[in-house]
């Protein structure tokens, strides 16, 4: 009877192929369609369901029936190649990250490997000598097998991607902040070098750390960016996704043609669950970050070394904030000793021992043990990746009970020293360069 009476409400107008199939809800929102504070676009989505559905249809369908044997008929033909659930996510990505498109995929691996299918043999790649273990994996494999040539820089010094960048640069791949060691670098000023070594260069950004509330790459002159929608852009782990924007629509062509070519676009059911999430996406990291920036400062205030931009003493807090609105929710710290880390991380309770980040629950881990375990220790070593830093991606729950938390994993790992005038971390390095020489050896 519901749908009946939902029904009668559906439009009797014909299209103008004189067929009066419902709408589509997938093209609801215009490209660049931006009219609302960013808060209000992510919640807010246009649709043309012709049941007015709030929440837009899952269209569960591999295949979908045409109107004659040459092809004609409607906007979709294989979920491969486009489903309507998936179209309405992408555009409203495309909206939240100022972008002229967005292509969604099944992860953020699926993303990258989407953007370096660009790369021909003999192209070269400049990226960081700190960015995601399975980034580097992948780059890895195409230096191997691709005949990729891929230079590692500390891309937080803009004159190192000068020195490697050079008419065969194909692409520039950066992460800010770094993961694990939330190192920053300038998108603008290298996105210029780059440009100014190869006009046709790709400058990538990987901006999963932020996500779009708190960084536009694209804005920055990056050409394309991508997310892992694993995390921040979900915000619950229930699912894989990877995102990617551009605004040069030729660009955007020749990544669908990949996607529809190698079948990774994103499924219809983890589409919706990712648009789902989205919606959210402002609340959840303006408690998440204001959570890490409250364990970022009881964590330095008592003599540990803390990664954070947050934190004044970030030795590029000024140019994080000349690009971003937010610090994020990531920070990393060390102890000085590999024992000690594995311990706190044992010792806590609420703080899950997983990778990935940006979910609602908070997440602790040993980046080199985990997460960059695919980058062998002797690479680890050279790109002075410390084997004992702990990474805390910080979650909504109460900042009393995480810290609560963390402290009884600190005292009980023998990570502090408890006296009269309270507790000190036992290795307070005084300054960076003395713990990555200890962690060298
Ligand atoms: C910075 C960063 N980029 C990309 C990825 C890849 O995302 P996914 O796990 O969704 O493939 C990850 C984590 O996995 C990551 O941490
Ligand atoms: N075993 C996985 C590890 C995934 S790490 C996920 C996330 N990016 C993080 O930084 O925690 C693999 O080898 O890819």
């Amino acid at each position: 009877m519901a749908a009946q009476s939902s029904k009668a409400k559906a439009p009797s107008a014909l299209d103008l192929d004189g067929h009066n199939l419902p709408p589509s809800p997938a093209p609801s929102t215009p490209r660049n369609g931006r009219k609302y504070a960013l808060m209000t676009e992510l919640v807010y989505t246009e649709s043309n369901d012709q049941y007015n559905a709030s929440s837009v249809p899952i269209y569960q369908s591999a295949t979908f029936k045409q109107e004659s044997a040459t092809g004609g008929g409607g906007e979709y033909d294989y979920s491969r190649s486009g489903n309507p659930t998936r179209t309405h996510l992408e555009r409203h990505l495309a909206k939240i990250m100022a972008a002229n498109r967005a292509l969604v995929v099944s992860s953020g691996m699926g993303a990258l490997d989407v953007i370096t299918r660009l790369l021909r043999p003999g192209d070269e790649v400049v990226t960081g000598d700190d960015l995601y273990g399975g980034s580097n994996r992948l780059l890895k494999y195409l230096s191997t097998h691709g005949g990729i040539v891929v230079h590692h820089v500390d891309t937080t010094n803009p004159d190192k991607v000068r020195e490697v960048a050079n008419s065969k640069t194909a692409m520039v791949l950066l992460e800010t902040p770094t993961n694990p060691l939330i190192k920053i670098c300038d998108i603008s000023a290298i996105a210029r070098i780059a440009h100014d070594a190869n006009p046709a260069a790709i400058v990538a950004v990987d901006n999963t750390m932020m996500s779009p509330m708190l960084l536009n790459p694209l804005h920055l002159g990056a050409d394309v960016v991508y997310e892992s929608g694993t995390k921040y852009l979900s915000g619950h782990h229930d699912l894989m996704a990877g995102v990617i924007a551009m605004n040069d629509s030729a660009l955007g062509d020749r990544l669908y043609f990949t996607i529809n070519a190698s079948g990774c676009g994103l499924s219809p059911f983890d589409s919706w669950l990712l648009l789902r999430g989205v919606k959210t996406l402002g609340v959840r990291m303006e408690k998440q970050q204001a959570n890490a920036m409250r364990i970022a400062e009881f964590l330095e205030s008592h003599g540990f070394k803390v990664r954070y931009p947050g934190l004044k003493s970030h030795p590029q807090y000024d140019l994080h904030w000349s690009m971003a609105r937010g610090a994020g929710a990531v920070l990393s710290f060390e102890t000085g000793d590999i024992a000690v880390s594995e311990r706190i991380v044992e010792a806590a309770r609420l703080w899950a021992i997983s990778v990935s980040f940006g979910c609602v629950n908070s997440l602790i881990s040993m980046p080199c043990r985990m997460s960059h375990a695919s980058i062998d220790e002797k690479t680890r070593r050279e790109r002075n990746l410390p084997e004992d830093i702990v990474r805390l991606c910080v979650g909504i729950e109460d900042p009393e009970d995480l810290i609560d938390d963390l402290s009884r994993a600190l005292v009980q790992a023998g990570a502090i020293n408890i006296t009269p005038e309270g507790f000190h971390a036992v290795v307070a390095p005084s300054n960076h360069a003395e713990i990555l020489s200890t962690t060298a050896e």
